[in-house]
């Protein structure tokens, strides 16, 4: 599907306007970050069409088809789309099967019966198809909330922090099925979130909104490449770096696997469900990034990696420095404290090794 144009100038208060004008990829998952307040949920409900908007000064595109465009506004209820809220919101009085058929009748065009069966299979869900909601976790109704809000074949997928009221504990077992989900969909995702884990792990493109501007966009890797502080944009969680690569060989002998990232290649606990050639997403932390001046070729570290310093980000109050480095076109963020910033005079333009972790980095 072709991109997603969006225009809108949309005044709610008197301090508030949500004020975008951009272009979303027309598939992958576009994740939405930013304060409390900075518009996300607004901009959800643009879309959607619950948000009065004058005609006039506002468009949108979804791929060829024109929702909203001067003098014409498409009704809410002809727009394609599935929207997934922080509570599931199923219906009580229906099983499973009756809330994912409610939303497949909802629809002119529902999913095809052998597309529906594939869906209840990515989701997990296929056991649970005759339970009363009442005895499904927290979890497993926002798993049947995700089906509902499939079953009736959208255009556009819109979740806004779909794992906010999930249980710590179940939060990363939604997150496996959620990467499932977005390699098996092709339709374009918004999703809502503040949380750098989820950015991580699931975004392809990352849009940061601020007192309802955009203020970054762009591939996900890249802007947080850039965000030197996420967390004062409202992206929660230890400062990451994605890297984009491939598998390039098993190492069956020690269980590990070798990846390679541009000209870079490193070693990975073996990643059992990919092959050689598959395309891997890695987050790395920057907490498990150290820095020495020299190659430690007697250390336990397999990954040692030379670059150069480009930024060195340290407060007075923090004890903490954190560190951009360029390694061969990546960016990867290290964050080591500032006492040992300081004692190894670290600046920017100096070439040193990072070191990371083979068990710390899980594909
Ligand atoms: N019904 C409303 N009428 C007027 N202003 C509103 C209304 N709902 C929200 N707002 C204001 O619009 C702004 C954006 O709210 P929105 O809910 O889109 O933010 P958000 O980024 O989704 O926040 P959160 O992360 O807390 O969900 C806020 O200033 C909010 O106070």
């Amino acid at each position: 599907m072709s991109d997603i144009h969006i225009c809108c100038q949309l005044p709610r208060s008197d301090d508030f306007t949500l004020d975008v004008n951009c272009v979303l990829p027309g598939r992958g998952v576009s994740a939405i970050s930013g304060h409390s307040g900075s518009g996300k949920t607004t901009l959800l409900r643009y879309i959607a069409g619950l948000e009065a908007a004058d005609a006039g000064h506002n468009q949108l595109s979804i791929g060829d088809q024109s929702w909203q465009s001067a003098g014409k506004t498409l009704a809410p209820h002809r727009r394609k789309l599935g929207y997934v809220f922080q509570e599931a919101s199923l219906f009580d009085h229906l099983s499973v099967e009756g809330n994912i058929s409610y939303g497949r009748r909802r629809s002119q065009q529902p999913l095809a019966a052998h597309t529906l069966k594939q869906l209840y299979q990515v989701l997990g869900i296929e056991h649970l198809l005759q339970r009363p909601i009442q005895q499904l976790s927290g979890g497993e109704q926002q798993r049947v909330a995700i089906a509902r809000a499939l079953a009736g074949n959208p255009q556009i997928l819109l979740m806004d922090e779909p794992l906010s009221a999930i249980d710590q504990a179940r939060k990363q077992e939604l997150l496996s099925y959620l990467e499932s989900l977005f390699r098996w969909l092709d339709i374009p995702v918004l999703y809502v979130t503040h949380s750098m884990a989820e950015v991580s792990r699931l975004a392809d493109h990352l849009l940061v909104l601020e007192h309802g501007s955009v203020i970054h966009q762009g591939p996900a890797n890249r802007v947080l490449a850039e965000l030197s502080r996420p967390q004062q944009l409202g992206i929660d969680g230890p400062l990451t770096s994605i890297w984009l690569g491939h598998i390039e060989a098993h190492d069956e002998m020690w269980q590990l696997s070798q990846a390679r990232f541009g000209e870079i290649r490193l070693h990975l606990p073996q990643a059992h469900q990919l092959q050689p050639g598959d395309s891997l997403r890695l987050a790395i932390e920057a907490r498990d990034v150290s820095l020495s001046l020299t190659e430690d070729a007697n250390s336990s570290i397999q990954n040692r990696l030379a670059g150069r310093i480009e930024k060195l980000n340290q407060s007075p109050d923090a004890p903490y420095a954190d560190i951009a480095l360029r390694l061969s076109g990546q960016r990867l963020w290290a964050r080591v404290t500032r006492k040992a910033c300081h004692e190894l005079a670290l600046q920017p333009g100096m070439l040193v090794w990072a070191q990371i972790k083979a068990t710390s980095i899980l594909p």
